[in-house]
């Protein structure tokens, strides 16, 4: 199994498990073909997967006890982005009127930037309006904490690197009011 992750995943999974008690979970979410499974296959997690379909999706029926959400993109399906935005903000909308749900950081998974007609992380970034999804509790310690990051999650490129920021921001806590915590990777 080990071998068959390459030497780019297994050293940087060699990093993450470097760090003591990394025992975060995390809801992954994100639409159909995404990536999500191929990704939890690579980092060696087997659950907290949800798909979210385009339409008719109730965020009520979604516990999640996490302190961070990851959401998965299919960076080539520019069809869909929209959809992928709408369940993204929809999402977001259920936690943004709660003080705990406000805390809930914000990964998102570029994926399939290995493929030509992938979109470039930027393009996701604004097609997703994450700034503007951060800026719905901007009133509140500064806004939601996020980060974009471009993945490959056939070869586990980006993963390892976007798991050891959201490690971050669990450790640290919120940040002071002033500090920017939040950043787009750009390939
Ligand atoms: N080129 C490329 N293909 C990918 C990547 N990630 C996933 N795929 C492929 O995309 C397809 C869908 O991937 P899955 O991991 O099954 O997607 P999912 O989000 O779990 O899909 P559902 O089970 O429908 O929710 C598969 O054929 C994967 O091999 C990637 O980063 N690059």
């Amino acid at each position: 199994m080990l071998r068959r992750l390459g030497g780019y995943v297994s050293n940087k999974w060699d990093t993450l498990r470097s760090i003591p008690e990394y025992d975060h979970q995390f809801p992954i979410f994100g639409l159909d073909a995404a990536g999500k499974s191929t990704l939890l296959y690579r980092l060696f997690y087997s659950e907290h997967v949800l798909a979210l379909p385009d339409h008719n999706f109730r965020v009520e029926t979604v516990s999640i006890k996490a302190k961070a959400v990851i959401f998965v993109v299919d960076s080539t399906d520019r069809q869909r982005l929209l959809y992928a935005k709408n369940a993204l903000w929809r999402l977001f909308g259920h936690y943004d009127d709660a003080e705990a749900g406000r805390e809930l950081v914000l990964l998102v998974f570029a994926n399939k930037q290995d493929r030509e007609d992938a979109m470039t992380v930027k393009e996701v970034m604004c097609g997703l309006d994450l700034e503007g999804l951060a800026a719905r509790t901007l009133g509140w310690q500064g806004g939601r904490r996020w980060h974009i990051r471009g993945t490959d999650a056939t070869t586990g490129e980006g993963l390892v690197e976007g798991l050891l920021w959201l490690d971050v921001q669990l450790r640290v806590g919120r940040p002071q009011p002033g500090v920017v915590a939040s950043e787009a990777v750009m390939d």
